[in-house]
């Protein structure tokens, strides 16, 4: 299969994106795959060290208020749609495929104006801005959560869920050792991180809780997010708190397939691509949903896990480091609960989800030919 795809901005849309890419590759061989991305987003660093080629494109989203920024934001887009063509027409796709962001959208209002197939994967359950839009254009409509079917044109909806749950799913048992990160591998671990951009008020809760962390039985792995890494280490020495041996901070987590399935429980954001990953593997989670999303869509998702037993949900606002510790000290040191809410967990994840994106994909192609 030729496959043009998709999707940026942050690694909730790309990380899909690439756990289907592996997948079609390992069914179909003689697939071949162009990325399209954002000069500016997560996907420069992730989609070339996934060994994929990458085309990028100079875009931004729209400001909320009325702002001369905007005519740029449509400039931008046309200019964008006009490249996106060019692309389509060079790469000849069979399918374009689109997971998301802004990037998304040129793309695959191009393709579709080219008449070429065209899939939109959408991972959460309040559809956003960008496939929305594309809705009325595309063929097929691949979604996470049923909450999404109705906001979408009837005809064109199936139900896929994510395809990075089944990725990490067939990595459960990896073989990968904690010794990596200077860490013990028969010691439960806590994984600690803010979505894939990290988040300003998780990364100073858990700086204000390290001293206590540094005595607990459990260890502490902790991703800032890269970007805010050097913000963390000068919190960190401005309170003069140092890390003991079972406490990491880190700026990002790479490899999370091989990682996640070695993790006790999770400390997140509420984004739609880690709830599928904890889903799929049956991993228990403090969900601290981001306020600052479409809908509060975050709450919803931690909502889901909550009413399952499979996670438990600190909004924002009640978070502090002993709301934290307190939800933390509960999960980590009771290993009977973790087993039931891995357990919980489990029953809502959807390890093929990749292989049902491929077939909504192929079912695109098909259609499209009568
Ligand atoms: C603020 C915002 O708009 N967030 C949205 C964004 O989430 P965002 O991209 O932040 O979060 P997601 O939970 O969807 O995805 C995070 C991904 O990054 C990975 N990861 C994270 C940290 C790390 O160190 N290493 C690493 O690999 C996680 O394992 C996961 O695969 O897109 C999601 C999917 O559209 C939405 O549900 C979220 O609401």
């Amino acid at each position: 299969m030729r496959l043009l795809v998709s999707g940026g901005g942050t690694g909730g849309h790309i990380y899909p994106a690439l756990a289907l890419i592996e997948r079609l590759k390992e069914v179909e061989p003689d697939t071949e795959v162009l990325y399209v991305g954002t000069t500016r987003g997560l996907e420069n660093k992730i989609v070339p060290d996934a060994g994929i080629k990458l085309e990028t494109m100079h875009m931004q989203g729209f400001k909320r208020s009325l702002s001369l920024e905007n005519i740029k934001t449509v400039y931008l887009f046309l200019n964008s749609v006009h490249h996106a063509k060019k692309i389509v027409k060079d790469f000849k796709p069979d399918v374009v495929l689109g997971t998301g962001g802004y990037v998304s959208g040129a793309v695959l209002y191009a393709a579709a104006k080219k008449h070429i197939p065209t899939v939109i994967h959408e991972q959460n359950s309040v559809v956003g801005v960008t496939n929305k839009f594309l809705s009325r254009y595309v063929d097929q409509i691949a979604i996470a959560f049923e909450a999404a079917r109705n906001q979408f044109p009837a005809d064109k909806v199936t139900m896929a869920g994510n395809p990075r749950a089944q990725q990490v799913a067939a990595q459960k048992d990896s073989d990968f050792s904690w010794t990596s990160y200077g860490l013990k591998d028969d010691v439960p671990t806590l994984m600690v991180f803010g979505g894939s951009q990290g988040a300003p008020k998780i990364n100073k809760t858990v700086v204000d809780a390290i001293p206590e962390f540094n005595k607990r039985p459990y260890q502490v792995i902790f991703a800032t997010g890269q970007k805010r890494y050097d913000d963390v280490k000068k919190q960190l020495e401005t309170a003069n708190i140092k890390p003991a041996d079972n406490v990491k901070v880190v700026p990002y987590i790479k490899d999370m397939p091989a990682k996640m399935p070695k993790v006790a429980a999770l400390v997140s954001r509420a984004g739609a691509t880690t709830i599928a990953e904890v889903t799929a593997l049956g991993v228990p989670t403090i969900l601290i949903p981001s306020p600052y999303v479409t809908a509060n869509h975050q709450v919803k998702n931690a909502q889901a896990l909550v009413k399952n037993n499979a996670g438990l949900m600190i909004t924002e606002d009640k978070l502090d480091v002993r709301s934290l510790l307190t939800q933390a000290d509960k999960i980590m040191e009771n290993a009977q609960l973790r087993e039931e809410m891995a357990a919980a967990a489990r029953k809502m994840g959807r390890p093929d989800a990749a292989d049902r994106l491929i077939k909504v994909l192929h079912k695109a192609i098909d259609e499209h030919q009568n």
